[in-house]
């Protein structure tokens, strides 16, 4: 990957895991601003990464060629507001807030031309296991467009779409998704105590279940669900469970856990902006 010099504005939850990811493919700390109002936040980074933080936002950005916002939702309006007078042609933004739309990032910075990249990654990030969807203004050249994907593919899957409106479902898929996960995950350990075993031998089997059911997903040519087939021999014990499963509409919450997730991004992206093509 190009060596560029990348600012993180906010280094909180989610720049942490993008930072891990990229340290640990490479990245060379220097080349890594981070920003936050938080002394705390910045001094456990710098002690784990080695990376250079300032608590002045306008600072942090100044030679950088790509600067990640990485604040909350209800804070971006201010912080752009407050890098605008800063910017400069060349340089690169991208959002990862969750619902933030293209045009409102653009009308709060107020430059005429200004390349912004929509991000949507996870924190897997931090083991380079990560997901990430980006979607592009019409001013992000190529080159940027190389930039902003091989910063996040070196930390994981990054893939564009090319219709913004696709990005609360990733959102509501991916973005929040490994924490559908851990709750799966706490479930079974939790279950798996319940019917009799030590904690920490159904913390380990339900990790490495989990662990061995990706891995084996990901690797293999066939649909998970004839991969689920496999398991389930007939009149045995995996079907009465997912007979448990099918029975508890297990597939329809998840529809209406992703569809309760996509419409507050929708919310979120009404309520703190107002452009919506
Ligand atoms: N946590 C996650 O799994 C994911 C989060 N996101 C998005 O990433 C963004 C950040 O989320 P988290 O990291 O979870 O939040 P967080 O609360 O852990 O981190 C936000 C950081 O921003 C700092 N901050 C607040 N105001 C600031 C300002 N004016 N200038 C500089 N720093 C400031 C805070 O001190 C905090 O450390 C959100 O917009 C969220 O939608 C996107 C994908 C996944
Ligand atoms: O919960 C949230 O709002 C953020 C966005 C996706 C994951 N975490």
């Amino acid at each position: 990957m190009k060596q560029c010099t990348i600012a993180f504005i906010g280094g909180g939850n989610m720049a942490r895991s993008l930072i891990g990811g990229l340290i640990s493919n490479q990245f060379t700390a220097e080349n890594i601003h981070v920003s936050d109002a938080n002394t705390e936040a910045l001094d456990n980074l710098a002690s784990r990464y080695n990376v250079k933080t300032f608590t002045d936002n306008l600072a942090a950005i100044a030679d950088a060629d790509v600067i990640i916002l990485a604040v909350k939702p209800q804070q971006l309006q201010s912080v752009i507001r407050q890098i605008a007078p800063a910017w400069q042609q060349d340089k690169l933004l991208i959002s990862i807030a969750a619902g933030i739309r293209l045009n409102d990032i653009s009308r709060w910075l107020d430059f005429e031309g200004a390349a912004i990249v929509r991000a949507m990654p996870n924190t897997p990030s931090l083991v380079q296991a990560g997901a990430t969807a980006l979607c592009a203004n019409d001013y992000v050249t190529s080159a940027q467009h190389e930039l902003a994907e091989s910063m996040l593919r070196a930390v994981g899957l990054a893939l564009w779409i090319s219709d913004e409106k696709q990005m609360d479902a990733v959102t509501a898929l991916s973005g929040s998704g490994p924490a559908y996960f851990f709750l799966v995950l706490e479930a079974l350990q939790t279950a798996g105590m319940e019917l009799g075993l030590p904690e920490e031998t159904a913390r380990l089997l339900a990790l490495e279940t989990s662990f061995g059911a990706a891995k084996m997903a990901l690797e293999s040519d066939e649909s998970a669900c004839v991969l689920r087939q496999r398991v389930t021999s007939p009149g045995g014990t995996t079907e009465r469970a997912l007979d448990v499963f099918e029975q508890g509409d297990l597939r329809g919450l998840f529809k209406q856990a992703l569809t309760a997730a996509a419409q507050r991004a929708d919310e979120l992206a009404e309520q703190l902006g107002q452009d919506y093509d």
